[in-house]
């Protein structure tokens, strides 16, 4: 007889390393090495998944993600392209470290040139940990990856049970199962035992909507964080421009503020032609323009929710396009 078609939708698995592949010296040791096991002994962990999807893997990268790279970002959001692009492929899952995953999922969400699901994973735990949670994590992301339902939501980012959007989530605890959260509109949804239950669509533009979908430069221009404290100088911004940074993002206190040296140091820049967008460490709310600060005569952009690593993707790949504030700060109110 003629051996039967596999029925299931086709996910692929792009692994780029972290703690889901990550290798403790000896059971029980607190310390470990992100990175150490290839994708196939990901997939071979996880009990059940072929009843999922017809899995294949592929290995991009072998990193902590704390060594995420601009290079990484453009092979990664180039094959994630390439096999969306093919017909019979239903989604993309990436297992990521998580110290990152935000920022590579932002980024992924504003490159994308498809509404078929990209899912990143990670876990907090590495995979020889007892009680793992790679494995159920990459179980629940491929569900996710095959579901029709994600399809049209952007990048999205699966752990611990909770699906969220990549553009509204954050990493907000250095080693709980729980870090991911999206302080300021909530998770996407929740997978439980590949169950998924969907929340509310994201309203801003992502994927086959954004300007950015598909073109991936070869590099990407140089943009620092300036981090706001208490008795901050000028010094690192001259620093940033000194090593030859074309914007700047200010991870400001508050509401997106910081010293008068430091905001004077920012608007000098501003008006040399660096682009400058003010976010905020706080890790929730908006920056909105004109608040505390008169961004029209400083010359700043404001970031709106965009935390400072995820303005600092946006002021990347906007810096490809113009250097004029008035466009990327539609850009900030689009994305
Ligand atoms: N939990 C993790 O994945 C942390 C690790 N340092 C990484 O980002 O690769």
């Amino acid at each position: 007889a003629e051996p039967k078609a596999n029925p299931k939708p086709k996910v692929v698995i792009l692994a780029t390393g972290g703690t889901i592949a990550g290798a403790q010296p000896k059971p029980g040791d607190v310390g470990y090495k992100a990175g150490a096991y290839p994708v196939s002994a990901l997939i071979k962990a996880v009990p059940g998944i072929d009843e999922i999807a017809q899995i294949s893997g592929e290995q991009i990268a072998s990193i902590g993600s704390q060594d995420m790279t601009d290079a990484v970002w453009v092979k990664l959001g180039r094959r994630v392209n390439e096999v969306l692009a093919d017909p019979s492929v239903s989604g993309v899952v990436v297992t990521h470290g998580t110290d990152t995953m935000e920022e590579t999922g932002f980024f992924l969400n504003l490159v994308t040139k498809s509404n078929k699901p990209v899912v990143l994973v990670g876990s907090m735990r590495p995979a020889t940990a007892v009680s793992a949670d790679g494995p159920m994590n990459l179980y629940n992301a491929t569900a996710v990856a095959v579901d029709p339902n994600a399809r049209g939501r952007g990048v999205l980012v699966v752990l611990n049970d909770v699906v969220h959007y990549a553009r509204e989530t954050t990493k907000t605890n250095t080693t709980s199962l729980d870090t991911f959260a999206s302080p300021n509109r909530g998770p996407a949804g929740f997978v439980l035992f590949g169950k998924v239950r969907w929340f509310s669509k994201p309203t801003w533009r992502h994927t086959t909507e954004s300007a950015f979908a598909g073109a991936i430069p070869d590099t990407l221009p140089r943009v620092d964080i300036i981090y706001a404290h208490a008795n901050v100088g000028p010094e690192y911004v001259q620093a940033s421009l000194a090593a030859g940074a074309k914007g700047l993002v200010l991870a400001g206190v508050g509401d997106g503020n910081g010293t008068q040296a430091l905001i004077e140091a920012l608007s000098a820049a501003a008006k040399k032609g660096v682009v400058v967008v003010r976010s905020s460490r706080t890790n929730s709310g908006a920056v909105a323009r004109n608040v505390e600060l008169d961004d029209d005569k400083l010359g700043f952009v404001a970031a709106q929710e965009l935390n400072p690593q995820k303005a600092r993707v946006l002021l990347q790949l906007a810096l490809t396009k113009t250097k004029d504030c008035a466009a990327i700060q539609e850009m900030f109110e689009q994305y």
